[in-house]
């Protein structure tokens, strides 16, 4: 099943063409790498996918639903509840314990303190954070501190979790141990996984991989056939 779907995605910035007619779909579960170039147009595609940023033309979808015609108040909303995010650091209140970080989404949501805390602690500890709940994240190391962050992104039982290089700030040992638990937990929570990387093993875990270049999109699966198999436009 199609999850989230754009068509003929444009995203312009003045003169600058940073997505240039993107056709893109996201199945429920699937992950997916987007890798390509600086200034290629990935944080752009992502944004645009997660109803960050509009359109200058073409279409978003998810799960059927048109995001364009929707109000502002109702795609935050949908934010919160259909999408989590990872970003590359930055993303925790530091005077708030591990469990209470990971809870926030649903504490947000106006779900109960107790069945949030249990969510997040059965997150928490499925990341290889069992014992760290109480801590602040001034108390935990930067790999620990992406998997509380990597935690709140699933916590709401999200449809897709976006990530834009959230370990560009680890070492790569580090950053890939995080990675290799994000896209496990979201598959084993039948989250699909959309995640911007540099890293080609990461890329390869990933079900398939979207090339940018130049605001557009070309995608690939990984090894064996390791080639890109389609232009812009036609994408799987
Ligand atoms: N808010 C903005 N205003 C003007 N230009 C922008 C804006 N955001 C992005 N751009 C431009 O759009 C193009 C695509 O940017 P984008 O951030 O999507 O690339 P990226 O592939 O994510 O790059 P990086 O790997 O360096 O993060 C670039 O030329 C960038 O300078």
């Amino acid at each position: 099943m199609d999850i989230l779907t754009g068509r003929g995605l444009v995203v312009t910035y003045g003169g600058t063409r940073a997505l240039d007619g993107v056709d893109v779909t996201v199945r429920a579960g699937e992950s997916v790498a987007v890798m390509g170039p600086s200034g290629s147009g990935k944080t752009t595609l992502l944004h645009v996918l997660a109803g960050i940023v509009r359109p200058t033309s073409g279409t978003v979808e998810l799960a059927g639903q048109d995001l364009a015609p929707m109000s502002d108040t109702r795609r935050t909303l949908l934010r919160r509840t259909d999408f989590g995010f990872v970003f590359q650091s930055g993303q925790l209140l530091s005077e708030l314990p591990a469990e209470e970080n990971a809870a926030l989404p649903l504490l947000l949501g106006g779900h109960s303190r107790a069945a949030a805390t249990a969510r997040a602690r059965d997150l928490l500890a499925r990341l290889g954070l069992a014992g760290t709940e109480r801590r602040r994240p001034g108390e935990l190391s930067g790999g620990q501190v992406q998997r509380v962050a990597v935690a709140r992104a699933l916590v709401g039982r999200p449809k897709v979790v976006f990530a834009d290089e959230p370990t560009g700030a680890l070492d790569q040992a580090t950053g890939r141990e995080v990675l290799d638990l994000l896209t496990s937990v979201a598959r084993e929570d039948g989250a699909a996984l959309v995640v911007v990387t540099h890293d080609v093993a990461v890329a390869r875990w990933c079900d398939r991989t979207l090339a940018v270049r130049d605001g557009r999109v070309w995608s690939r699966r990984p090894a064996p056939d390791d080639e890109f198999t389609a232009p812009a436009g036609s994408l799987r």
